[in-house]
Formats: structure tokens, sequence, C-alpha cells
């Protein structure tokens, strides 16, 4: 462990070389878990068990106006963690606003949440799994925690306390016990698939269908995310849904819609081409079709590329209905119903149009409404939100929801005050851009 911190370049992109060592040593690894199974790989880590995270938040929030808002803490502490370790630049990307943005979020939520240890401990389980990929090893967070502690000092001042720091080191300790823990139990699957692209199609200026085949088997559920990353922008990683429930050939589709310059999108809409490799990230997300859900009508909503998990949900469905090739939904189950809301800028921005024109001809048990943003010519008209609301009594369905996030929440809000329980509405995290959930104040 203590051997790969010297390894690497103190400056570029982490490398090739660096991922097949990381791959040795988490085999080295995983055998010797599988040999002696109660050995805990990290034992100097603590645990999450017994944690009195209500008594740190406490203490944290008392003291949070002097390290925030958290720009100057975050600077500080990478400024620092790069000074006392240059090769950790190498597991970032060229440019650090978003994951500065990312690691403020990060912060946010564990503050927020503090004292639910078990939900705080489940995320960052789930985020140790996904931070594998970047080659982030648990000495890593060593680093991490002293350039924190150099960090807080800095940015507090004079009032700062030593239990305020504590209660800090406490709350990373914690969260970085579960990362470590997500990660080692899942040593067993590789860390990123490499993927190439098999077709690109520009069905708008700023809008990519992408067709990409995994090198190996990619397990997922339809409806879920996983994080991509181009060789354009290498440690630049971001979620995008996948649009098709998995196939036997294995092949996957991305919906991309060019959001900024410069970025991730814009590179996998206007730079990539047949034959490039991605990198795919392990898939996400609770935007799935259970048993259970099938015993329920369901109402999907989706808007502008937001349709990606919502064609796969609609494909494992028609996978599953007599004459599809899934596993069979039961006698009652193929006669509950699903209705979709489709909402787009315009007729124009119905990039898939002729799939949900297929599927009206021969999927009797779906019914579809496109919502336009310009007049009602496609049937209805408005935020979808609205028009979803205006449609009918939604109270006994389960709803999938997906788009831009004010649509989400607004779709949310909408169906809850209308009398649909709020667990049983599905969606991604909101204001996602690296697998954090927004506080739970925000309708999810
Ligand atoms: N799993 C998920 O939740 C997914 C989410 N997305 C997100 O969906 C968005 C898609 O972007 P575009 O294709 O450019 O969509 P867009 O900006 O074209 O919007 C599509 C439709 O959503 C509705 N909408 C947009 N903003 C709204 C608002 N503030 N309030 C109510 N309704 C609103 C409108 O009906 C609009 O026509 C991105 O933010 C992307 O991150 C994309 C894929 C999957």
């Amino acid at each position: 462990m203590e051997s790969l911190t010297g390894t690497g370049t103190s400056t570029g992109t982490v490398g090739g070389e660096y991922h097949a060592l990381l791959a040795r040593h988490d085999a080295m690894r995983l055998r010797n878990r599988l040999l002696s199974p109660r050995r805990s790989a990290e034992p100097d880590l603590p645990g999450p068990a017994r944690y009195d995270g209500a008594a740190d938040q406490r203490l944290i929030t008392e003291y949070l106006d002097l390290v925030t808002p958290f720009g100057e803490l975050i600077e500080h502490l990478y400024a620092e963690m790069f000074r006392r370790r240059p090769y950790l630049r190498s597991l970032f990307p060229a440019s650090m606003d978003f994951q500065r943005a990312h690691l403020a979020r990060i912060f946010r939520y564990l503050i927020e949440n503090l004292h639910d240890p078990d939900e705080v401990a489940a995320l960052f389980t789930r985020l140790g799994r996904d931070h594998r990929k970047l080659g982030v090893r648990p000495v890593h967070y060593r680093t991490f925690e002293a350039a924190l502690r150099v960090a807080l000092r800095r940015t507090a001042g004079g009032r700062w306390t030593d239990a305020v720091e504590a209660a800090w080191v406490r709350m990373l300790r914690f969260a970085v016990a579960a990362m470590v823990e997500g990660a080692e139990a899942t040593l067993a699957e590789p860390p990123y698939w490499q993927a190439t692209v098999t077709a690109h199609e520009l069905r708008r200026p700023d809008l990519a269908v992408l067709h990409v085949r995994p090198h190996e088997p990619y397990p997922y559920r339809a409806g879920q995310y996983a994080a991509v990353e181009s060789p354009l922008l290498p440690q630049a990683w971001r979620p995008y849904s996948l649009a098709c429930a998995p196939r036997p050939e294995g092949e996957l589709e991305l919906h991309v819609r060019q959001t900024c310059e410069g970025g991730v999108s814009e590179a996998l809409v206007t730079r990539t081409l047949v034959g490039d490799v991605l990198r795919l990230g392990p898939a996400n997300g609770t935007m799935t079709l259970d048993d259970d859900a099938l015993d329920r009508d369901l109402l999907l909503v989706a808007g502008g590329t937001g349709w990606a998990p919502v064609k796969a949900l609609v494909e494992e469905l028609a996978g599953r209905r007599p004459g599809g090739a899934g596993r069979p939904v039961r006698a009652a189950q193929e006669r509950r119903r699903v209705q979709l809301f489709l909402g787009a800028r315009s007729r124009d921005e119905l990039y898939d149009a002729w799939v949900l024109a297929d599927w009206a001809d021969c999927r009797p048990w779906l019914r579809v409404v496109t919502v336009l943003d310009e007049g009602a010519a496609a049937g209805a008209y408005g935020p979808v939100a609205e028009a979803v609301a205006r449609h009918g009594d939604w109270s006994g369905h389960l709803a999938y929801v997906s788009g831009p996030p004010a649509m989400v929440g607004a779709t949310v809000s909408r169906l809850t005050a209308a009398g649909l329980p709020a667990d049983r509405i599905r969606h991604d995290p909101l204001l996602d851009a690296g697998g954090v959930r927004p506080r739970p104040a925000a309708a999810r």
C-alpha cells in the first residue's frame, strides 16, 4: 500500500501503468481477503459503528461560519495536499473547478446528515466503490486528512479550537471508513470498464446519441446511470444515464446534450469518433424496476435527455411482456398500464421521435403524451410537471421522473401534493454531478 505513494508522475494525468499496478495490488488484496475474510484490510481506519454524529454535527455547525463558504477552505486544502504529495495532482482533471464544487457539496451533505450515520455510511460506501475508478487508495485519504487540518486552521483564524478540529477529523474518518469499506467490498469487480464507441449520431447540433461496446461484461439494470470519462479530458467523469436495457451483445446507448464549452459533454458531442475508447464507472441509481414495481401502473415522466433512462425502462418492460426475450412478468402484471409524459422544448427537440412512433404502434399497454414548451401540437403543452398534474389522478401509481433538476423537483412536488406518497416516486440525485445527494429538504 504505502509503496504506491511514490507511483505516478508529478504532472499530467494518471496513466495506464499506474492503473495496471493498482489492478495487481487489488488482485492481491482480494486473494488475501478470500483466504482470511475476517481480517480488515485497513485495520487502522475506524469502522462506522457507534459514531455519535449528532454531537459532532452540533460542534461543527456552531463554528461553521469560520470556514464557510467553503471556497477558501477547499483552495487551501488542495494546495496543501498537492504540496505534500505532488503526484496526487495526476489523479485529478486538468480543471479543478468541478472538483472544488463537488467537494463543497460533499462537505455540506456530510454536515447536514451527520445525525444519521447509517444514511451517511450508505452513501459513502457507494462513493468508495465509485472512487476506485480514479485510482484513489486508502493511504491518499490520510494525506487528505492532514491537508484538511491545515486548511481548516488557515481558513478559520483565531477563534478555531482543537475540539472543533477533532470533530471535523472524526467526521472525515467516519466517511472515509465507509468509502474504504465500499472499495474493499467491490474488489472483485473492475474499477472501471473500457468501451469502444461503435456509433455516434449527431441528432441535434448540440445533442448526440452514442453507442458504446464495453470490452468486458458491464453489469447494470435498466434505469441506472454511470460516470463516463472521455480520453480528451482525463479524470473528468460525468454521470450519464444508460439509454437501453441490458442487451445480449452488451452494447450501451448514451444520450448527451452539450451543456457548455470545453467540458465532457462537448467532448462527447462534438469531438468523439467511432473507434474512440471511453471509460465507464460502475452503474448506479435506484430508478430500476423491482418485481413489486410491476404490480402497479407506472407513470414515467421525462424531460429532454432525461428521456434516456425512461427509454431503458420501457425497453425492459417490453422485453418482459409476452413476445419479449426478458424474464416474463406474471399474468396479473401484464394488465398493468404505463403512462409516459415526455417533455421537449419543441417538436424538433424530440430527437428520438421515430422510436416513440414505433412504440405507439406495437405496445398497447403504453400511452405516450409528448409535452412541448411551444404550443399544444403534440397533445399537451407547458411545463411537463403541470401537464402531468392536469392529466389525471396518479395517487395509485409508481412514478419515475428524469430530466433537468428543476423539472424533476417540480414534478415530484406536484405529484406529492396530489397524493402520491414520496416513497413511490423514484428519481436520480437532483444536484448530483458526482454521486452526492442533495439535502433531505430538496424533494427527492
Ligand atoms: N436520470 C436523470 O434524471 C437524467 C437527467 N438528465 C438531466 O436532464 C437535463 C436534460 O437537459 P436538456 O435535454 O437540455 O433538457 P431541456 O432543457 O431541453 O428540457 C427538457 C424539458 O424539461 C422541461 N423543463 C426544463 N426546465 C424546466 C423547469 N425549470 N421546470 C419545469 N420543467 C422544465 C421542459 O418540458 C423542457 O422542454 C440535464 O440537466 C441532464 O443533466 C439527463 C439524463 C438523465
